[in-house]
């Protein structure tokens, strides 16, 4: 199965809502939990419990995990198994991005087969050129995973850098945009290439129409971003596009039938 078929048999069964799973230290408090690696523990599983299997996709933020050390890490890669086993696809959200060299180790940490911090996809960072994420795409390809490469961020500075303009007369952008539209061409149902794009980004002339592959909106929900906002950036049948939301979600926990209930609500208003 390539991760355009996955991705549409998770749509199929649960609409296209991703869900974060960020165990900010305030977070743990609200809960009741304390900011340990123990705290962290019960914080994502009770989120796996809450989402696995009722979304289209879950995203943990590895940050999180990694500020725990190795027993942090050792979370996050049981909250991987366990997502899958649940049949909900892993976007692990870890924006990595590196010279080419170096970026075939994170591609085998990410999306690598049997490495245990892979899930179905991650997020990466193009910033040191497109070109030099070859082989996560590369990887992504071989294992039927897909990536996820920042375009157009949900944060107020995100601009500075993505609307700047290039010796060619095309915004970063557009840039990073064109490299993923020509990677994904041809692909059915989709491409294994997304594009993050914030729905808060506000008025953008930012053309996705020729963009075969998934795209993910962040900062939907506790950033501002509405459902109106990603009608008015997508269009109305919103192909492909992953809205995701983390605080918006968690911040109804710990008690699990409360969680559901609000993926509930955000999945109904989608
Ligand atoms: O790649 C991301 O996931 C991401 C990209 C972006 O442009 N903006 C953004 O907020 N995110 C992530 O999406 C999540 C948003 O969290 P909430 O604002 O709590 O819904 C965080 O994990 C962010 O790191």
């Amino acid at each position: 199965m390539t991760f355009g078929d996955k991705l549409a048999k998770a749509v199929a069964a649960h609409g296209p809502l991703c869900v974060g799973i960020d165990p900010h230290p305030s977070l743990l408090d609200a809960w009741g939990l304390s900011r340990t690696a123990e705290g962290l523990e019960r914080f994502a599983l009770t989120a796996v419990e809450a989402f696995g299997g009722k979304v289209a996709m879950v995203k943990p933020q590895a940050a999180f995990f990694e500020a725990y050390g190795s027993r942090g890490v050792a979370v996050l890669e049981r909250v991987i198994a366990d997502l899958r086993d649940s049949g909900t696809l892993v976007l692990v959200d870890a924006k990595r991005g590196d010279i080419g060299s170096t970026m075939a180790a994170y591609a085998e940490a990410y999306l690598g087969e049997g490495s245990p911090l892979a899930g179905d996809a991650v997020t990466l960072s193009p910033f040191l050129g497109f070109g030099t994420l070859q082989p996560a795409l590369d990887t992504a390809r071989a294992t039927g995973r897909g990536v996820f490469v920042l375009a157009l961020t949900s944060n107020p500075e995100g601009a500075e850098v993505q609307h700047a303009v290039a010796p060619d007369g095309r915004t970063v952008a557009r840039t990073i945009i064109d490299f993923a539209t020509a990677r994904n061409s041809g692909i059915s149902p989709c491409g294994d290439v997304g594009l993050v794009v914030g729905a808060t980004i506000g008025e953008t002339d930012v053309d996705l129409s020729g963009f075969n592959g998934p795209i993910l909106a962040p900062g939907f929900g506790a950033q501002g971003g509405s459902v109106a906002d990603l009608k008015r950036l997508f269009g109305p049948d919103m192909r492909n596009v992953f809205p995701t939301s983390s605080r918006d979600v968690l911040r109804h926990g710990p008690d699990v039938s409360s969680l559901v209930s609000a993926v509930r609500r955000v999945q109904e208003s989608l």
